[in-house]
């Protein structure tokens, strides 16, 4: 008897573990339930490692919950999650994600408003020291290094001595991008960043976050076309749950299925 079918099996998984090593995050047949409604429907989602994607589609497609499946928040059902080819997230509980190099910023900036830009960047160094040691340590060379690198990514080096309460909207969000740079995450998980930003705000966003992505994995849940237009990178669109579109914007865009559910509406 030919042993085919055996080898054949054995070579699949080898070709999706060989897959999976390349990637920096990796969903395969992922599902969850919420009271036996299927908010999550076997998604598979593949981010290659140092990619930025960008994730559309209607509310209630999944993309939050999705996110939670990531960081921790969320277990799931069923299906495979690996984090850098071989850690698999679903072992893993939610502070110890972010240990590792999982960074994730909500839509609603969290900046301490009564200290300065760089002072709330310190903080987001420091990780465990107290407010105050963080804002009284002396800072070696490095991290003045760091802090000023940051600075100058999220386009605040000018504004490092002014107070957060008086930044503007879009400001906040590009310090709380800063602080998330400052724990050195390997992904950045970043949920409708351009909410409420004026034009010129959500066009230096785009750029921003191309900056980034140069060293580091981007996941941007958008809902502004225009932005991920400029965003330039491989757009995923979930819908109930599961990818109904994947590709360039003009591919994502144009797709009918896209249109019905989403863009047409
Ligand atoms: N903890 C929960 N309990 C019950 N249902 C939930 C829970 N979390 C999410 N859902 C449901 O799962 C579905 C997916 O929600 P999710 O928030 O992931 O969508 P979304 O794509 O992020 O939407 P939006 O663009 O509105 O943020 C929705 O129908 C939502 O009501």
């Amino acid at each position: 008897m030919e042993k085919a079918p055996q080898h054949a099996v054995g070579s699949e998984a080898e070709t999706k573990e060989s897959l999976r090593k390349e990637t920096i995050l990796y969903l395969d047949g992922v599902s969850v339930s919420f009271d036996g409604f299927k908010a999550i429907n076997n998604l598979s989602f593949l981010l290659q490692k140092g990619e930025m994607r960008a994730i559309i589609g209607p509310n209630g497609a999944g993309k939050t919950t999705m996110m939670d499946i990531i960081t921790g928040k969320t277990r799931p059902d069923e299906g495979e999650v690996f984090f850098d080819g071989d850690i698999d997230l679903t072992k893993h509980d939610e502070p110890a994600i972010a240990t590792m190099g999982i960074g994730r910023k909500f839509q609603k900036p969290t900046v301490f408003e009564g200290h300065t830009v760089e002072d709330n960047l310190a903080l987001a160094l420091s990780g465990s020291r107290s407010i105050f040691a963080s804002i009284f340590h002396h800072r070696d060379e490095e991290e003045e290094a760091r802090i000023t690198g940051i600075l100058e990514t999220i386009r605040l080096y000018p504004l490092r001595e002014t107070s957060a309460a008086n930044l503007s909207h879009g400001q906040k969000q590009w310090l709380e991008i800063g602080m998330l740079l400052a724990q050195d995450p390997k992904v950045l998980l970043v949920d409708e960043p351009v909410a409420g930003m004026t034009d010129a705000e959500t066009e230096e966003t785009a750029r921003l976050l191309r900056d980034i992505a140069r060293d580091h994995s981007v996941v941007v849940v958008e809902h502004d076309m225009g932005f991920v237009r400029d965003l330039g990178v491989k757009v995923t669109c979930l819908h109930e749950g599961s990818v109904l579109s994947e590709g360039s914007i003009d591919h994502v865009s144009s797709d009918p299925k896209v249109v019905e559910v989403y863009l047409g509406r």
